[in-house]
């Protein structure tokens, strides 16, 4: 079935639940064991827009590491944290203090905090060639770093790069579920604009303002997020087209994957970026980490041919993946 019946096939289901993926298989020589798993990703790409990746490869001890930097820097005095403040930068790298960004319109501030950080290169990994600077995207140019955590730096991007490598590896398997090459999206990924946020939620207690939730409801804006949220604290919930809000637990030994608006745009909406939103009600402080992954900011965002159709008419203007990222920031942190 052509990519766009697929979808009109779609276009009226609802999902329940998110789909765990296993990528065992991910780097396997047979190419129908890849294309096998493809297909697992296109299903969910065309109907949640979220999964649950298993064997994703990064190491618990790379995990604990960036989870134990990012308490310690959020431990810290406000003044420590406001003085890399991201208002100070001009590419919205640093600090963002609790209700300082805002991710629903019909919101009045996130109840979380943030620090946010992007590609620099490893000093550990020989064999990651990579280069440095990306074409004057709304995020490039240098991260800001806390000086008083120790290994903070080293322990975030000893994640983030970890990270990175699976991003990487995950595009060939997104060009195949879309018919496409799986070199597709080789030349369109050359500079890693792959950000990523330690976030911290404080519980709220009590009768919880719907407007002023952990995140509030909203779509990212990359090509997906790989996600990693804390054991055992539930707060991330998906909006499935019933518009009920169905949860997405932690589960042991997974990440979430989701797919943002650079894939909507690209697949002209036969990829979903499913709307989400996370409550922290547990009671107790709550840590996540995404990594949000996208084109290099100088890359059209144009529908991929088999994704249009006469009944499936292009639904987006065409604008660089920099300017869309740009505009949304803005949007969020009211620069
Ligand atoms: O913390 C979470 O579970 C979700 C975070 C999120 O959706 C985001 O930062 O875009
Ligand atoms: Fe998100």
């Amino acid at each position: 079935m052509s990519l766009v019946d697929a979808a009109g096939a779609t276009a009226e289901s609802t999902f329940q639940n998110v789909p765990i993926i296993d990528l065992a298989n991910i780097k396997s020589a047979d190419p129908d064991i890849r294309r096998k798993l493809a297909g697992e990703i296109r299903d969910a790409c065309m109907k949640v827009g979220f999964f649950y990746v298993s064997n994703h490869g990064i190491s618990e001890d790379l995990t604990s590491g960036a989870l134990e930097a990012a308490k310690e820097f959020f431990a810290l005095p406000l003044e420590k944290k406001m003085e890399i403040h991201n208002k100070k930068t001009s590419n919205f790298k640093g600090y963002s203090p609790v209700l300082s960004g805002n991710n629903d319109p019909n919101g009045a501030g996130d109840m979380q905090e943030g620090f946010e950080f992007g590609w620099e290169a490893p000093w550990t990994y020989d064999d990651f060639s990579q280069s440095e600077d990306d074409a004057g995207g709304a995020m490039a140019g240098a991260n800001i770093w806390p000086t008083d955590v120790p290994y903070f730096r080293e322990q975030a991007l000893g994640y983030y790069h970890a990270a990175v490598i699976l991003g990487k590896s995950l595009f060939p398997l997104f060009a195949l579920a879309l018919d496409l090459k799986e070199d597709f999206f080789d030349d369109k990924t050359q500079h890693s604009a792959a950000l990523m946020k330690f976030l911290h939620y404080p519980p709220q207690a009590g009768p919880v303002d719907e407007r002023v939730i952990g995140i509030g409801a909203h779509t990212d804006w990359e090509c997906f997020t790989i996600l990693w949220q804390e054991p055992g604290i539930h707060a991330l919930q998906v909006l499935n087209s019933e518009n009920k809000w169905i949860d997405a637990p932690p589960i042991d030994g997974t990440l979430v994957i989701n797919l943002g608006d650079q894939f909507a745009r690209w697949t002209n909406d036969v990829f979903k970026s499913t709307v989400h939103r996370a409550i922290n009600r547990s009671g107790v402080r709550r840590y996540s980490i995404p990594l949000f992954f996208g084109t290099d900011y100088s890359v059209r965002l144009e529908p991929i041919v088999s994704c249009i159709s006469p009944e499936r008419p292009p639904k987006y203007d065409i604008i660089t993946a920099g300017e869309y990222v740009k505009s949304r920031l803005q949007a969020t942190y009211n620069h």
